[in-house]
């Protein structure tokens, strides 16, 4: 018998917090990282390696898993963990964000999204039902409301109209979910960069009881310090006992200052997507691999890594892959990047639960710093 899902938080440190939430895949430790595995997969990454850097929950995505294979195949062919090998706790988002960051000729209304696939020009709709519906499909453990997510800078009536009409999707959402023991369905704050339209959301939220609660239209191109200010006006709004997941975000910075706001769950293609461009994450900061002064450093990212791809290849090896364009570069770089980001979040649940956040974040930002010198 599965389980109920459920959060429980072990110590606090200030705002931050360190928790475990148990789904019906397994337990999250949080603060969490979640990679992004968009299309079923992280991109150059193998699961078993993911799952070895310290990985709890991979991302899926209802639109690119609509347009392809399709919820119904995947379904058919045993769901989400099994047809991507990862028997770990799933996450969707439900597909409205993509929809109008990727889809073409869409419209919104009421009901929900019209749209053309990206991939074929193919004519699509989403609603609160329908994408609830296909991250049932995919046997997601945790599944996103649908949401309609607005660009900042932006005015407060588009903000406005956005907001309430993801109050409006929240509740068909709700009322959709089909999910089973150890599954949830987590609301998503919106209001852009307007304290009280971001404080009326939470409240309206809160009031329909959902078992876990995203801020989302944020990492949208505002400024760090107004998703900040957005985070000290919403996560005060929000149940001390359910999982915070920050949306979209970030870099190592933006995780630190985040999670010191009380913030759980985090997700971000940076560190995979910068390690496809030979960009690494390390303790010492960012590294460009495609920068000739690499060429003969025999040092590898980081000695002390626990994971391969920072420990056991040089960097004048990794800048070579880079600069000869060979896949190798891709995995390598990719798999670091994510090992880091993964380290930096267990440093900081550790940290927590000994009471050090505020020293532990100092020092991570100064390791950063020596870098650049
Ligand atoms: C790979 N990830 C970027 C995809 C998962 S998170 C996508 C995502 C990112 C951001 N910044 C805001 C929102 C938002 O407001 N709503 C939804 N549904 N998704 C969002």
């Amino acid at each position: 018998m599965t389980e109920p899902f459920s959060f429980t938080v072990h110590a606090t440190d200030g705002a931050a917090r360190t928790g475990t939430i148990r789904t019906a895949h397994g337990d999250v430790a949080t603060p969490a990282f979640m990679a992004v595995g968009t299309a079923a997969t992280v991109k150059a990454m193998q699961m078993r390696d993911v799952r070895e850097t310290g990985t709890d929950v991979v991302l899926g995505n209802t639109y690119h898993l609509m347009l392809r294979p399709g919820a119904e195949r995947v379904a058919e062919l045993g769901g989400l963990h099994k047809f991507s090998n990862w028997p770990h706790t799933i996450l969707t988002d439900s597909g409205g964000f993509q929809v109008m960051s990727l889809a073409k000729l869409r419209k919104v209304t009421e009901h929900g999204v019209t749209f053309q696939s990206h991939i074929d020009g193919s004519k699509h709709v989403l609603t609160p039902e329908r994408s609830m519906e296909i991250q049932a499909l995919l046997g997601s453990d945790i599944q996103m409301q649908f949401d309609e997510c607005v660009d900042l800078p932006n005015g407060r009536d588009e903000i406005d109209r956005a907001m309430r009409l993801s109050l409006r999707w929240a509740e068909r959402s709700k009322a959709a979910f089909q999910g089973g023991p150890g599954q949830a369905v987590f609301a998503i704050v919106q209001g852009g960069d307007i304290a009280d339209l971001r404080v009326e959301s939470a409240r309206a939220l809160v009031k329909m009881d959902f078992p876990g609660y995203a801020i989302g239209g944020l990492a949208v191109g505002e400024p760090q310090e107004v998703m900040a200010r957005m985070l000290d006006v919403t996560v005060p709004e929000l149940p001390s006992n359910r999982p915070r997941y920050l949306m979209g975000v970030g870099t190592p910075d933006d995780l630190l200052l985040s999670i010191e706001r009380g913030i759980d769950m985090f997700d971000c293609v940076m560190p995979t997507r910068a390690g496809r461009h030979g960009l690494a994450y390390t303790r010492f900061g960012r590294i460009n691999l495609k920068n000739a002064r690499h060429a003969n450093d025999p040092t590898p990212l980081d000695p002390e890594s626990n994971c391969p791809a920072a420990r056991d290849y040089s960097r004048a090896y990794l800048h070579h892959l880079v600069r000869s364009g060979e896949l190798l570069a891709m995995t390598l770089i990719t798999w670091a990047n994510l090992a880091y980001y993964q380290s930096l979040m267990a440093g900081a649940r550790t940290a927590i639960r000994e009471g050090r956040f505020a020293d532990y974040a100092a020092e991570a930002r100064a390791g950063w710093a020596r870098e650049r010198e």
